[in-house]
């Protein structure tokens, strides 16, 4: 009997990496792997190194030890254009991630330079077709990033990310700084990103609430290393690690209805 091993989008096997002058890793043996279409959530306090896995994934660091692979090729030295344009990042705050005086037209527009085979045929079609798939109106095309909120600036970064047809998605805390009605909201629209054009995500986050929305699957981080990964479900209804265990009581303890005294 034959079988077909399908290829995962993004495979991380094994990865650590340590900064300069720094005695213990930021990453510690990491492994995951993510499939075209599917919500991995990466979950931990801070500092667990979430944030260092992510940016390896996207190419901004290299890892001192383990491989990063993409479609079945390693990721080793410089990546190419393809590979560049298929690993995209939101990050966590709009606001800074975003150049305040730039028009939205240009902000979104930026990546058809870098990427011209991803420029549409007609851009302004392209443009408002992005604004549209992204939940926004054609009319805040012409605005700067400093006159959007910070859900539509959120938005914004999204539709940069995604002009250029990325298959991975990389949100790095990506609705951290907004409130919890507009998380929701951008959440969806995340959601539905993957079911229109079979974005996979790798979702760093610190917020179970979050995960619990979003995620098919559950990396679970705790001082650099992975010491929980399953579906999510699983990690929620069956947590099988200590740690987590911990994390998942103290997001119920928050959600526990107040106890009210009666005063009389
Ligand atoms: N540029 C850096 N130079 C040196 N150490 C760093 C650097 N960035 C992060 N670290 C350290 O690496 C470890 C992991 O940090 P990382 O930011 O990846 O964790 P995190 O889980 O994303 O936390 P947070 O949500 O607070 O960013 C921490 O001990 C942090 O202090």
């Amino acid at each position: 009997m034959t079988s077909t091993a399908v290829k995962p989008l993004l495979d991380v096997r094994d990865v650590s990496i340590t900064y300069p002058r720094r005695k213990t890793p930021a990453v510690d043996d990491v492994s995951l792997s993510i499939g075209s279409g599917e919500i991995v959530a990466v979950v931990g306090e801070s500092g667990s190194g979430k944030s260092t896995l992510a940016r390896a994934v996207v190419g901004l660091l290299r890892p001192d030890r383990g491989s990063i692979s993409h479609d079945g090729t390693v990721l080793a030295g410089r990546r190419t254009t393809a590979q560049r344009r298929d690993i995209q990042m939101v990050f966590q705050d709009p606001r800074s991630s975003l150049n305040p005086r730039l028009t939205v037209r240009k902000i979104v527009a930026e990546g058809w330079r870098t990427h011209p085979s991803a420029r549409p045929a007609d851009p302004e079609a392209g443009l408002v077709q992005l604004m549209d798939r992204v939940g926004l109106p054609a009319g805040l095309l012409d605005r700067t990033a400093e006159q959007l909120s910070g859900g539509q600036a959120q938005r914004v970064s999204i539709a940069r990310a995604i002009s250029i047809g990325p298959r991975l998605l990389v949100c790095d805390e990506a609705v951290s700084a907004l409130d919890v009605s507009v998380q929701t909201q951008i959440l969806s629209l995340l959601l539905r990103l993957r079911d229109e054009l079979g974005l996979a995500l790798l979702f760093i986050t610190h917020d179970l609430g979050v995960v619990r929305q979003i995620a098919d699957r559950v990396v679970v981080m705790h001082s650099a290393r992975v010491v929980e990964q399953g579906p999510a479900d699983d990690i929620f209804e069956r947590p099988r690690d200590s740690y987590t265990r911990a994390l998942l009581d103290s997001v119920l303890d928050l959600a526990a209805p107040p106890t009210y005294e009666d005063p009389a």
